[in-house]
Parts: structure tokens; sequence; C-alpha cells
């Protein structure tokens, strides 16, 4: 018998990256803060919500597509930001960058990326003549030093970015423990390519890069009122990513900013909060419609971004699952991802008796009941 396995799911391409990435890059990939439980508990959050499918609804035609700020995406699946990405592959953000805009998916890059904001749109430029379009976005740290900043709002509007996620739960980094145990190194021929060499450096030596960085760097003041200010410095859409309750949803819209990605960080920062799909729910209440709620983490399937759908979320960003596909086959690892991922949801819609996302609401799915003792 041949032990020849084709990838069939996300989980088989995040076994095949497991196996090819070093310790210091799954280290710092894959867990999440201190006990990793809310990391774990974003996926397995997924499965206490069950499918409720309607039958006989003539599922021909299956339309995936999804308005935001008036751009239309062919699928809901969208590239969340991840620091780092040359660590899992040498064509790094550029990889992701361009399947995502052959997928008609949105983009989103990090500002601590390895791929710098004009490199970004350079490569995805090619795609555009050919007549793809590329929606990217741009996550936002704010630093201490605010010229920095905005120096990159600048770069991000004329690289052709169209909205900024603002990250709001991270005025510290987390406790990463594998990272605190095994020290962590940005390997030294890759850099934070979006600033001038030399960047991190000083942090560099340090055997926690990442948390001296930050707390070199990023201003744990950050408030409402910077968000405001923030706001009078760009005429683009901004989305504060990670919020968690009814309470922040509400200052998010009262403060006149334009969205909110349910995060948790991918479970990196403050460990113990709920999963996010759990959280999505009272978001979604909150904010009445008003702007577009998205959500991430622990996505690892079709039927879990329906699930996402139908409590609320506009789309859904996927993290690890890019990294892994990166570390897999770089922009042909992504590109299988969203094969996997569009083809699963296509059929979770078609066998929940759906033929387009606008239909997908809450009587598609019920928590799931404890299952009676045989
Ligand atoms: C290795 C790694 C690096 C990340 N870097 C950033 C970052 O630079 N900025 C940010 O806002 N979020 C960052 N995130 C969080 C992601 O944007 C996203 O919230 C999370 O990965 C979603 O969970 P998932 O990995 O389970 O899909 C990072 C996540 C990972 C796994
Ligand atoms: O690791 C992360 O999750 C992250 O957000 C980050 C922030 C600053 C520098 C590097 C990574």
């Amino acid at each position: 018998m041949s032990a020849f396995k084709k990838i069939a799911n996300i989980q088989d391409i995040e076994d095949a990256a497991l196996k090819k990435l070093d310790r210091n890059v799954l280290d710092y990939y894959g867990p999440g803060a201190q006990d990793n439980i809310t990391n774990k508990d974003n996926k397995l959050a997924y499965d206490r919500y069950q499918l409720c499918p309607r039958v006989l609804r003539d599922v021909s035609n299956v339309d995936m597509s999804v308005s935001i700020f008036g751009h239309t995406f062919k699928t809901p699946v969208f590239v969340a930001a991840s620091a780092m990405q040359k660590m899992a592959n040498p064509i790094g953000e550029a990889g992701a960058a361009r399947s995502a805009c052959k997928n008609g998916a949105g983009y989103s890059l990090s500002t601590v990326s390895t791929t710098s904001l004009e490199d970004i749109s350079k490569s995805v430029a090619p795609l555009e003549s050919q007549g793809h379009q590329s929606v990217r976005w741009f996550q936002l740290y704010v630093y201490k030093d605010r010229l920095k900043s905005l120096d990159l709002i600048k770069r991000a509007e004329n690289a052709g970015f169209t909205a900024l996620l603002v990250t709001a739960d991270t005025p510290y980094l987390g406790r990463r423990l594998a990272n605190i145990r095994h020290g962590f190194m940005l390997p030294d021929h890759l850099r934070l390519a979006n600033f001038d060499k030399g960047e991190g450096d000083s942090a560099k030596k340090d055997s926690n890069y990442i948390s001296k960085y930050i707390s070199d760097q990023i201003d744990p003041s950050l408030s409402w009122k910077d968000l405001k200010w923030l706001k009078t410095q760009t005429k683009l859409p901004i989305l504060v990513k990670g919020v968690l309750t009814a309470e922040d949803a509400k200052l998010v819209v009262e403060n006149g900013l334009d969205g909110i990605v349910v995060s948790n960080h991918g479970g990196r920062q403050l460990d113990g909060v709920s999963a996010t799909i759990d959280a999505l729910d009272e978001v979604v209440q909150a904010v009445d419609n008003k702007i577009p709620v998205l959500i991430d983490g622990g996505v690892m399937r079709g039927s879990d971004v329906f699930k996402a759908l139908a409590l609320g979320a506009k789309a859904v960003f996927v993290g690890r699952p890019v990294l892994w596909s990166l570390a897999l086959d770089g922009e042909k690892g992504v590109d299988l991802m969203f094969d996997i991922l569009n083809e699963e949801l296509r059929l979770t819609m078609a066998l929940s008796g759906v033929s387009n996302v606008s239909q997908i609401d809450k009587s598609y799915i019920k928590p799931l009941a404890t299952r009676s003792k045989l």
C-alpha cells in the first residue's frame, strides 16, 4: 500500500506543516498564551453548534459573494494579518496576498510583516492587470511615536490599501510560554520590512524578541480618544480588531468607527476569554446592523464559516491556516487552502438549502443539545 496521502482538509495542511517547520517557528506560530485554553476553545466552540438544514430548495447555483465597504468579494473567507510570514516560506506575505487576489478574497497585512506594504501591492499588480481585483487592508499597531503610525497610514493609502484594522487587544504581548522557555529569534536574514533596516534590532538581541519589541514601541495608553483622533487622520474606514463584548461594540459605534473584528488574537493574548464564535452574537446584537462585524479565530472548515455567517458575521478571517498553507507549498499552498474552504462552504450551503449568503441566518444553527446517554 502506498503511504501517499492527499490533502483533504485544513487539518491535513496543518499536520503537514507541523512536520516541516522548525521549533523556533512552531513555538511562535502555533500556541496561544498561557495554557492555550482560548486557542483550543476557538476551534472546539464551533462543534457546539449544530446545523439545521432545509431541503428541496433548488441549490443548483450557490453564490458565496459578500459586500463590505462597497467592495464585492467572491468568498467570505479572508486572510488574517499575521506577523513574519517569511518564516513559513520565502514567498511570505506576497504568496497569501496573491492567492487572496486570485480567489476574490479579502487580504490583510500585518504592521510587522516581512514584506513591505509597497511590495505587497507590486506582487498583486500583474494579477490586477489580468482582471483580478485585490482588496487589501492594513493592520495597524499604534506606536508610542505617533508619527511612525501616521507614516504607515499614508503609505497604506498610497499603496492602495482600502481599510485599516486597528489592533486593540495588544497593549502588551500575552505570555506565550513556549517562546519564554526556548526564546524566540527572527532569523537573521529576515527583517520587519515596513521599517528602516534595524527596526527591532535592539529587541532582536533579547531572547524574548517580540514581547520586548511591543513594550518598547507599542503604546499601552491607547484609548478611545486616540481612535477618534486616528479617524481624523485618514479617509480609510477603521475597523477595531479584538472586540469581545457588547459594551465595547457599542463604543466602537459611538466613537464613529467603521467596523469590528471579533477576535481574541487567536488565543495569543488574554488566555481564558471566550471563544470568538461564542462572543459573536452579543456583538452583532449590540451593533444592530450599523457597521459590519467580522470574526477570526479557530476557523478550520467551511461549516465553521457558515456558522459564523449564521450568527451575523459578514466575513471570517483565517490566521494559522494561512501560515500552515504557506509552509506546505507557498502561494500554491494558500490556493489549496482556498479551494478546500470554498468548496466546503459551498457544499455546506447547498446541503443546508441556501443559495446565497444573505439567506444564512440563525435559523440554520442551534446550540448543541446534550447528547443523551446510550
Ligand atoms: C503567528 C501569528 C502572528 C500574528 N500576528 C498578528 C499581528 O501582527 N497583528 C495582529 O493584529 N494580529 C496578529 N495575529 C492574530 C491574527 O490576526 C488572528 O487574529 C488570529 O490568527 C486568528 O486566529 P486563527 O489563527 O485561529 O485563525 C497573529 C496570529 C498568529 C498566529
Ligand atoms: O505575535 C503576534 O501575535 C503579534 O501580534 C505581534 C506583534 C508585534 C510584533 C510581532 C508580532
